[in-house]
């Protein structure tokens, strides 16, 4: 442990929601502790409704916490800033702007003082990395969704933030592409050492892609209660990372949690409340092929709080 300060702390953070029948109000998640240390990549998983989107939106400053707050450097985070960057599912881009003016337009708000030819070849560098050299003239209409995606992705990246938001960020991508992508988001992170809070239901994708996993608890009253370590090598390629032993010692952790833990009610406790450290290939020498578990389709597991009332 260090005493080093992590660049981001979110704090005893709480969101309820009245209820509409005037019974109580409904308490989505409740003191949700996490520190994110300067160039980590960290994914967050969790059922439907559990509040990711929201913790995601409260560390963006684009939605309000009922309690507790987010410090940044410092600084409570009280509204957007270019400090922190968002990339949607939709890939919010300008309709009538070409791919290249939409990146433009980003990193122009950031650097306000660049020259005109500045900010162009900036931003041109980001296109070229995520694959879209040639087609940076193309309005979004006449981009495939992956390309829009990239486009997104080479904004974010290019407006340089200190933390970078990605809700789920390839949701809407066939597989293919999605390794594509992935592949050149891993490219730029190693590049730029930004720090990542990417929230997906893929947990290939987080292993893939994560320092750490934060696993969430179902609602109502979610927690995050674990924080997994993922300790394999870098760089991972996908093809490589199923063949390192420590690999399902993750992905069944991980499974198990959404499977089978994540709605126990008396999960362990941690004495701050903070998520409990887990390192799945902790005890790599007794069990060194461990068995797959298989995945069900976790996305179709709807939190409590999203069931419809009784
Ligand atoms: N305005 C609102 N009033 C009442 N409940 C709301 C409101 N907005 C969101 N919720 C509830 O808050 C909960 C958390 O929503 P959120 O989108 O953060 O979940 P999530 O974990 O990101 O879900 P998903 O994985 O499906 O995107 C949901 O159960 C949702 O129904």
């Amino acid at each position: 442990m260090t005493d080093k300060k992590p660049l981001v702390s979110v704090e005893g953070l709480s969101k309820a929601y009245p209820s509409p029948n005037k019974g109580p109000d409904l308490v989505v998640f409740k003191d949700v502790n996490i520190a994110l240390e300067k160039g980590e990549f960290v994914c967050i998983i969790g059922h439907s409704g559990c509040g990711k989107s929201t913790i995601l939106n409260v560390l963006a400053g684009l939605d309000e916490a009922s309690s507790g707050g987010v410090i940044m450097e410092g600084k409570e985070v009280s509204g957007p800033s270019l400090d922190r960057g968002v990339v949607f599912q939709n890939y919010s881009l300008m309709p009538w702007l070409s791919a290249l003016q939409n990146v433009n337009f980003g990193v122009r708000a950031r650097f306000p003082k660049w020259s005109a030819e500045q900010v162009e070849t900036h931003s041109k560098k980001y296109l070229q990395m995520v694959g879209l050299s040639t087609t940076m003239d193309r309005k979004p209409s006449q981009l495939s969704g992956g390309m829009r995606q990239r486009v997104s992705i080479a904004r974010a990246f290019a407006t340089q933030p200190k933390l970078l938001l990605l809700d789920e960020p390839f949701g809407a991508l066939d597989a293919l592409t999605r390794g594509i992508i992935q592949d050149e988001l891993i490219k730029i992170w190693s590049e730029s050492q930004q720090t990542v809070f990417m929230i997906t239901h893929d947990v290939d994708e987080a292993i893939l892609l994560a320092d750490r996993v934060l696993l969430m608890t179902n609602g109502p009253e979610a927690k995050i209660a674990e924080s997994v370590t993922i300790n394999l090598p870098r760089p991972r390629q996908r093809s490589d990372i199923i063949e390192h032993p420590g690999y399902y010692k993750i992905r069944n952790h991980l499974v198990d949690f959404l499977v089978n833990r994540s709605g126990e009610l008396a999960l362990r406790e941690s004495s701050d409340n903070s998520p409990v450290i887990v390192d799945p290939t902790d005890d790599m020498g007794d069990d060194p092929e461990p068995e797959q578990i298989e995945l069900t389709d976790i996305k179709l597991v709807a939190s409590e709080s999203e069931q419809p009332a009784a």
